[in-house]
């Protein structure tokens, strides 16, 4: 389970007002669920992904994750708390100049684990589960995009993470590469019982993944919904997910159903 309780985060602005980003947000994820994040841009959904690593520490309210008040640890303990949450990129984040293996071993580093041996074994056994064994010894710069997205996955899984965070994850994908990689968070998902949070602007992302959907407007998370009734609701152009839908050329005035099941 993951908690936010009356999460508000605040970028400091030189001169100016704070930027509120993320403003009062209180969301629950249950355990081994896929929570879709969807707005505009802007709306402060990479921020309150952020804050449930802390990678981003809210000004105000609580973070929990698998029981642990993220929110109340010290440093140390922290870095600790993280070896449970993986997170993967829009651009990768791959280190260009190590292996496939030696990236998805760092990420065991990182976690503290000094055994070189352990690290190759489970570093190995993650790029097993993504399919991209044979590329273990390749470069970044030798893979496709979603290949780098797979090894990406792996070293996000090496730690044995309970959740796995995605900051638009297919989004410098093309829509064949985009599925691969969805069936394989889906996957890691059903098979590893891993909670997914995933941040998009696609809904085809969306529909494809997710048990619930939350929309963000304005830093304000303002509709929460199982993703199921995008194709059965009705939205009108005046609610949020409407105008988020109409952003996308999809027409809501008659309601999803009636635009041919949103596309
Ligand atoms: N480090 C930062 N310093 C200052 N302002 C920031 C910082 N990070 C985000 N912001 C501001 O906070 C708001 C929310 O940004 P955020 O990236 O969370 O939105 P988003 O919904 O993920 O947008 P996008 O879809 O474009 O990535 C924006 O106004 C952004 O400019």
């Amino acid at each position: 389970m993951i908690s936010l309780r009356n999460v508000t985060t605040a970028f400091a602005a030189r001169g100016k007002d704070p930027v509120i980003a993320v403003e009062d947000v209180s969301l629950e994820i249950p355990q081994g669920s896929i929570q879709g994040i969807i707005g505009f841009s802007g709306a402060g959904k990479s921020t309150l992904l952020r804050n449930i690593n802390l990678l981003e520490r809210p000004t105000v309210g609580e973070v929990e994750v698998a029981g642990i008040e993220l929110t109340s640890l010290d440093d140390e303990e922290l870095r600790q708390a993280r070896h449970q949450i993986g997170m993967i990129f829009q651009g990768f984040n791959l280190v260009n100049n190590l292996t496939v293996l030696q990236n998805v071993e760092l990420s065991l580093k990182f976690a503290g684990e000094r055994n070189r041996s352990v690290r190759q074994v489970r570093a190995a056994e993650a790029l097993e589960i993504v399919d991209i064994t044979e590329k273990a010894t390749s470069y970044p710069a030798q893979l496709s995009g979603g290949q780098k997205q797979r090894v990406a996955i792996a070293r996000a899984l090496a730690t044995r993470p309970e959740v796995l965070l995605c900051d638009e994850p297919t989004s410098a994908l093309d829509p064949f590469t985009t599925a691969t990689v969805l069936q394989y968070l889906a996957d890691v998902n059903r098979d590893l019982g891993i909670t997914v949070v995933i941040v998009t602007h696609e809904m085809e992302v969306i529909k494809a993944l997710a048990d619930d959907v939350a929309v963000m407007e304005g830093g304000r998370l303002v509709e929460k919904f199982p993703s199921a009734d995008l194709h059965r609701e009705d939205f009108t152009p005046e609610t949020s997910i409407g105008r988020y839908l109409m952003s996308e050329g999809i027409s809501v005035d008659r309601g999803l159903s009636a635009a041919g099941g949103a596309r």
